[in-house]
């Protein structure tokens, strides 16, 4: 196979290419020793967001991840012949707040369709969606990866989106082997969906992994969906082609399903190569369903979705034109209950991620990676902004002993800074007694552990018990500065000789030795002083 895909960075359309043009993708990818070029890669998502909302999409059911199977199903939900949908407005709200997020036009007036297909846990017989023509259009979905060895280079990427639609969820099917049955549970059917349809402008697994991550963190800021994958709450379907650049797009496959980010890179690196090895072996690749097997790796074709599906669409009959306004166009005497203001939701978008990691690198003047994580972990930026105004520490600092000492205890426990309350409280208060006691290090680790075991004991009182304090006596640290220039004669002569760099290398020696308890600024002054006598007689150079 001439394609590899370890990385797509060599594929892909680069920042400062318009996405999805025909020249962007025929600029590069050309093989100098072969006369065609190489095939690459095209990616198009449709993501299935299940809306943040008490009550389903037309019924008032409640939507709850964990209630008992069936427990929550209305007539209508249940497709009982005679009932009517009424629509949600907390939906139609959510669909057009996301719209806007995205730089979507609203449409004024969108309609809704009859989607029909024949499954079991689709009592109806078809599914309410926005076919013809939906909420929201156009639209685009700016996201970005780190790469690099470090991966500390930030590569910025746009994904147009086609449209979003809002429709009903089905319920879900059980499949029970050991008795031979499959079982319906139809809680999940009726909840309210958007479903974002991007167009094909990606063209590997970590572009589309980059991308959802990107979606699920603007939904969570909107509020409109929580945004957790492993209980569906995000779905993904991976159209997946291969084509050579400068000939038309290639037939998709779609993999169907994927609900973790990981998955998603993976399922769609398998399929093109799958594919690229279809056409490079002369075949042609088969427009079908696929569904991909994690434990595998690989994807495979769905047995119930062979053939040309034909959805029959049709008007649905039950519901009129969904109309929303502005504050200046609604026409007087109407019902306020029944009115959605378009220019009043775009009043109250909140701070999107984007502006939030842009905000903690000019404010704070951390690294760009760091505003990533930081904004990647549910309550991070709170916690961080409160821990830097309430102790006054270099903001430096505390990113340092946030990143490395509490996420660490975090992941341990399998926890987000926001599901560690109560915790939450005595744990900002450590940070405060840790910046201002001993600063940050091995200490502040040992306080936080201690806190952790939940002994009751106050950050205080372990420092001042434990003696972690920061250690400030000129002439204690200064011992130990001699000893470890004496002990590292090479560090000294090259730092003699002009490395300046290695003086990091003398004052992590110090730290150490002092088990992070000396004062990192006086640990410089003194190292430095030390180092600008002239060496004795017998002492390297
Ligand atoms: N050649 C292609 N290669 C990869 N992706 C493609 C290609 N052509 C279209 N796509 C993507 O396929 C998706 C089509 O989604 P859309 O909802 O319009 O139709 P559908 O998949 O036929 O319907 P359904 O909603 O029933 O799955 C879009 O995300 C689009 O970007
Ligand atoms: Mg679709
Ligand atoms: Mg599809």
């Amino acid at each position: 196979m001439s394609t590899s895909l370890s990385s797509c960075s060599s594929r892909s359309r680069s920042a400062s290419v318009q996405p999805g043009s025909p020249s962007a993708a025929s600029a590069r990818h050309w093989n100098s020793s072969a006369t065609s070029p190489q095939l690459v890669g095209v990616v198009g998502l449709e993501i299935h967001a299940q809306i943040y909302a008490s009550t389903k999409l037309f019924s008032s059911s409640q939507v709850c991840f964990s209630s008992p199977p069936n427990s929550s199903v209305s007539f209508f939900d249940a497709a009982l012949p005679g009932t009517l949908p009424v629509l949600n407005r907390r939906c139609v709200e959510a669909a057009v707040m996301t719209g806007l997020a995205l730089g979507c036009t609203i449409n004024k007036r969108s309609l809704f369709d009859r989607k029909h297909y024949f499954y079991a846990d689709l009592p109806a017989g078809y599914q309410i969606t926005q076919q013809r023509l939906p909420i929201a259009v156009g639209g685009r979905l700016s996201y970005s990866h780190l790469v690099g060895r470090k991966r500390n280079q930030v590569v910025d990427k746009n994904v147009r989106i086609k449209q979003i639609q809002l429709e009903q969820d089905s319920g879900k099917s059980l499949h029970d082997s050991y008795r031979s049955q499959t079982l319906i549970d139809l809680n999940r059917a009726g909840v309210g969906l958007m479903e974002l349809v991007l167009e094909p402008d990606m063209s590997c697994g970590e572009e589309a992994a980059a991308a959802v991550r990107e979606l699920q963190l603007i939904l969570q800021a909107l509020g409109t969906c929580q945004g957790n994958m492993s209980e569906g709450q995000l779905r993904v379907d991976a159209n997946v082609s291969v084509h050579r650049p400068g000939e038309p797009l290639g037939v998709r496959t779609e993999v169907k399903n994927i609900n973790s980010a990981r998955f998603l890179a993976r399922a769609i690196d398998y399929e093109l190569q799958r594919q690229m090895a279809v056409v490079e072996g002369g075949g042609t690749v088969l427009n079908e369903t696929r569904a991909f097997d994690f434990k595998s790796g690989q994807t495979v074709p769905m047995r119930d979705k062979e053939g040309l599906q034909d959805y029959r669409f049709m008007p649905e009959p039950n519901l009129p034109p969904l109309i929303l306004y502005e504050r200046e166009t609604v026409p007087a005497h109407t019902d306020p209950r029944q009115v959605v203001l378009v220019d009043q939701l775009q009043e109250q978008l909140p701070e999107l991620p984007r502006v939030t990691r842009d905000r903690l690198v000019t404010t704070y003047g951390i690294l760009p990676e760091h505003s990533f994580t930081l904004v990647n972990e549910d309550g991070l930026v709170d916690y961080f902004v409160g821990v830097v105004q309430q102790t006054r520490a270099e903001p430096k600092k505390v990113i340092g002993w946030v990143l490395n000492d509490l996420l660490g205890l975090l992941k341990q426990q399998c926890l987000t800074v926001s599901q560690s309350c109560p915790l939450g409280v005595p744990l900002k208060w450590s940070l405060c007694v840790c910046a201002r006691v001993c600063v940050c290090g091995e200490p502040c680790r040992q306080v936080l552990q201690e806190l952790w075991k939940g002994s009751g004991k106050s950050a205080k009182h372990i420092v001042e018990e434990q003696g972690l304090g920061l250690m400030r006596d000129r002439s204690e640290i200064q011992q130990v500065c001699r000893r470890v220039i004496d002990s590292h004669p090479d560090e000294v002569s090259a730092l003699r000789a002009g490395n300046k760099n290695v003086l990091n290398k003398l004052i992590g020696q110090v730290r150490k030795q002092t088990k992070g308890r000396a004062d990192p600024q006086l640990v410089r002054a003194i190292l430095e002083e030390e180092l600008s006598r002239p060496p004795f007689h017998g002492e390297t150079t």
